[in-house]
């Protein structure tokens, strides 16, 4: 699905976190949303999702998004919050079901189908294990994953991800932005991330929008938006901009000259 956004303003209570915002996300790409704490990237995708009001358009597929019926959406789009309200009783496969949701007819319950795709992303997620356990009895990491299989289970066109690896180790970290980057190529998903870890965004983001204040900065590939000025400019940071053998840009910070070195 393609999304479009042109002119959105997006806020709480009348003042926008987020305004002037304009950007194509073509169907199977990867968008990372970046910026610092408070710069509007959950705010922007919680208005693609239709859960903060907005202005200006947002389409999919060329159709206004807010024009939608709830269960369209609800097929089109999935979203994972980056802090949502966990039911603590249920166990995982139950809560992971939820995502079938919007493909069951009125009433019906889930069928073979639905329980094959939660199986199967379970397993993908390194959850299968944790199945029959209680949302309240698992780790930070093992809920995080728990919530993202619910949305991958949506198996819906659109995925918005908040900060979807926090909280989980390097290794889970990688096999989640994997199977996501394995969905945007097979199937077409097309990706809306926020992600602080700069250099995971550079590994599997084809664009990067960087917002600072609320307002777009930059966008372009990793390599255009990644580099040490626009990072110091809108980070406040002082960062190095390396490169893997594969050729994507890794930010690692590096300390201010102005300190001397220790024992000096
Ligand atoms: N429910 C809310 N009501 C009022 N203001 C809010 C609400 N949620 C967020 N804000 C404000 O909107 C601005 C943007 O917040 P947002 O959560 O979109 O930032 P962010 O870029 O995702 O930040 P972070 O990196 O810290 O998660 C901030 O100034 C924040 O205080």
């Amino acid at each position: 699905m393609t999304l479009e956004l042109r002119d959105v303003t997006a806020g709480y209570g009348g003042r926008p976190a987020v305004s002037g915002v304009s950007v194509e996300v073509p169907a199977g790409s990867w968008l990372a949303v970046i910026g610092p704490n408070g710069a509007g990237k959950s705010t922007l995708l919680k208005s693609i999702a239709g859960l903060v009001p907005s202005q200006g358009a947002i389409t999919l597929n060329g159709l206004t998004t807010s024009s939608m019926a709830a269960r369209d959406r609800a097929r089109a789009i999935g979203y994972a919050p980056q802090t949502p309200l966990i039911p603590e009783g249920l166990s995982v496969t139950d809560y992971v079901l939820l995502g079938r949701t919007p493909h069951l007819a009125t009433l019906a319950r889930e069928g073979p189908r639905d329980l094959a795709v939660v199986t199967q992303v379970l397993a993908r997620l390194d959850l299968a294990s944790l199945a029959g356990r209680r949302l309240r009895t698992l780790s930070g990491g093992e809920r995080q994953r728990a919530v993202l299989a619910r949305v991958l289970a949506q198996q819906a066109g659109l995925l918005l991800l908040d900060e979807p690896t926090t909280g989980l180790d390097i290794g889970h970290a990688q096999a989640l932005l994997e199977l996501v980057d394995r969905l945007r190529a097979e199937d077409g998903t097309t990706v809306v991330s926020t992600l602080h870890d700069l250099t995971l965004a550079a590994q599997y983001a084809d664009r990067l929008l960087l917002l600072d204040a609320g307002t777009p900065v930059a966008a372009g590939t990793p390599h255009e938006v990644l580099r040490a000025d626009l990072i110091a400019q809108h980070y406040d940071a002082t960062v190095e901009v390396l490169s893997t053998g594969q050729g994507h840009p890794v930010v690692v910070p590096a300390r201010p000259v102005t300190h001397s070195a220790h024992g000096e």
